[in-house]
């Protein structure tokens, strides 16, 4: 029997305190299509991308990848497990560590599991040139470039490993609008190549509507599958 090709939360339920805020949700995301995830504010949609980024543990319910089940957090989980997934978020600024040059940012995750140094520069200057990031500005750190120069490079960032699945958490939003077309283009060029599954949240309807496959709607008064 061939494995499921897809990322999901099953059931998942997430309270902080007393608040519940996902309550047995269930999610997919296949193999080779974009998903749109949409729903009012604070119904749980960041949360959700946190649980399926595999960086907050739900206190139910379970998230699998390709039919794995993964258990723990971070760095409980296998490194080849780990990387299949990725995110890129709203704000450069917060997930930018400022003492990296945009080169080192991109750099990171591979050096993180020790990948040979000719290599790691290999890659790095293909993602560069993927992104768009010049010369100039790959030496630079987060405080000398601008929000979307930084955003490209977290971009690059979150390709860095070849993720199966990339989770993107109103990532155009603060974007003017080439960055915003140019940012979505690589993602949706990456997802058919790669035959990636993408998850996508944005405020913008217009941009989901273009950009999704299908839309799940996280609604917070009732539990939502697919
Ligand atoms: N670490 C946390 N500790 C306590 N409460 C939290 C935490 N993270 C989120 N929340 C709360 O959980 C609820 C859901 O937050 P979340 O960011 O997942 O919603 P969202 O749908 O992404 O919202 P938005 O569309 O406004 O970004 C909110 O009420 C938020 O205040």
């Amino acid at each position: 029997m061939t494995s499921p090709q897809h990322l999901l939360a099953d059931e998942v339920t997430v309270g902080y305190g007393r608040r519940v805020v996902l309550d047995g949700v269930t999610v997919r995301v296949g193999r080779n299509e974009t998903v749109g995830l949409r729903g009012p504010s604070g119904c749980g949609k960041s949360t959700l991308v946190r649980v399926l980024a595999l960086l907050h543990r739900p206190d139910h319910g379970q998230v699998s990848i390709d039919g794995t089940p993964v258990h723990g957090v971070r760095y409980a989980v296998p490194v080849d497990l780990r990387t299949r997934v990725a995110v890129l978020f709203q704000s450069p600024r917060a997930a930018a560590d400022p003492r990296l040059s945009l080169d080192d940012l991109i750099a990171e995750p591979l050096r993180a599991v020790r990948t040979p140094e000719s290599t790691v520069r290999e890659r790095v200057a293909e993602l560069a040139d993927l992104v768009g990031l010049t010369a100039d500005l790959r030496g630079r750190r987060p405080h000398a470039v601008s929000d979307g120069q930084l955003q490209r490079a977290c971009l690059a960032r979150a390709l860095v490993h070849r993720p199966d699945y990339l989770l993107c958490d109103e990532a155009t939003a603060m974007l003017d609008a080439s960055t915003q077309a140019h940012v979505a283009a690589v993602i949706r060029d990456y997802q058919r190549t790669r035959r990636a599954g993408v998850l996508v949240i944005s405020h913008d309807q217009t941009l989901m509507d273009r950009w999704t496959d299908r839309i799940v709607d996280l609604d917070s008064r009732a539990p939502a599958r697919t």
